[in-house]
């Protein structure tokens, strides 16, 4: 659904992302890993459009076209086509971070984005219209407004925040904020969502609770997670992709690319040796010490 094609950002004499190529299909779930400073953040950035690449190509699946999966009809009905990619699907290389939105495309950020003097709920509708294909219009019509209520009252249930719902964002603790940051990101039903260190700063029960919600994602809907916490990386991820200093290190099955000695060297080995040894599967990680995966913990 989603390719990248020799996606290269500089900031000046820094090759921040060089000459990236990646294949999502629909309902992929795909992490991307690497040490800090590798380009992680910078890639999510060139494919939501809060970046442009100095070169190379993202094209998005046509939802329209037989196989383009994603909600029916949304680039057509909204006037979204874009230019035609070679491939058929739609070249967004320098379509902006709007009508990428509209298009299906959801992201978290580093820093939870709420804001902080609207209730829970308010952040979360207000994301849904952010998505939707009409537009910011649709949300003069009371239909539409009690429908996105609903939806978003739906993912705060999801994410335990339900009890929340009408407090202000400002109130909640961090890891609620995260949680508020995903399930706005899912009002707007993506059909890529783009997580950046969702487990960043959480608890172990929170960090359980967010490998339960990413699960229960639809099929359909791709996950590209940046993720230090290489056990979330393990549960929720079939495929990895490791950057080091902004270029594709490997790509590839999850064990097979955690398992890479180069991978291991530039990265796995700067990270606690326990968490490391437990996503490889090796070493004492596996035995009694074994730390207890996110879900377990959850
Ligand atoms: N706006 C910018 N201007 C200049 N340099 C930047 C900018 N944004 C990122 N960089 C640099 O580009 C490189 C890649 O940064 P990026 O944030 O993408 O890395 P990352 O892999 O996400 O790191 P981390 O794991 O620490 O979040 C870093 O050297 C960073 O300092």
């Amino acid at each position: 659904m989603l390719t990248l094609s020799h996606l290269t950002r500089r900031y000046g004499s820094l090759t921040a992302v060089n000459d990236v190529s990646l294949r999502l299909p629909v309902g992929a779930r795909h992490a991307v890993i690497g040490p800090n400073g590798a380009g992680k953040t910078t890639l999510l950035n060139l494919i939501a459009g809060t970046e442009r690449p100095d070169g190379g190509t993202i094209l998005l699946a046509d939802p329209d076209r037989p196989g383009g999966s994603g909600q029916l009809g949304r680039a057509g009905r909204a006037g979204l086509t874009g230019r035609a990619g070679k491939a058929g699907g739609i070249d967004l290389t320098r379509t902006e971070a709007a009508r990428r939105s509209r298009l299906g495309i959801a992201r978290s950020y580093q820093q939870p984005t709420v804001i902080t003097e609207l209730t829970a709920l308010d952040n979360a509708m207000l994301a849904g219209w952010r998505h939707h294909r009409a537009g910011w219009t649709a949300w003069r019509r009371p239909a539409r407004r009690r429908q996105m209520r609903d939806i978003a009252m739906r993912r705060l249930e999801a994410v335990g925040l339900a009890d929340q719902a009408e407090h202000p964002a400002g109130a909640l603790s961090h890891g609620q904020r995260r949680m508020l940051d995903l399930a706005a990101a899912l009002v707007g039903e993506p059909r890529l969502l783009l997580l950046d260190e969702p487990a960043a700063g959480l608890t172990d029960r929170d960090i359980g609770r967010l490998v339960d919600v990413l699960r229960d994602i639809p099929a359909d809907v791709a996950l590209l997670l940046v993720e230090h916490h290489i056990e979330v990386v393990t549960e929720l991820a079939d495929n990895v992709t490791v950057l080091a200093s902004g270029s594709v290190l490997v790509s590839g099955g999850t064990q097979e690319a955690l398992s890479d000695p180069e991978v291991r060297e530039v990265y796995l080995d700067t990270v606690p040796t326990s968490v490391a040894e437990s996503a490889t599967g090796a070493g004492p990680a596996n035995g009694a010490d074994t730390p207890p995966s996110a879900t377990e913990r959850g």
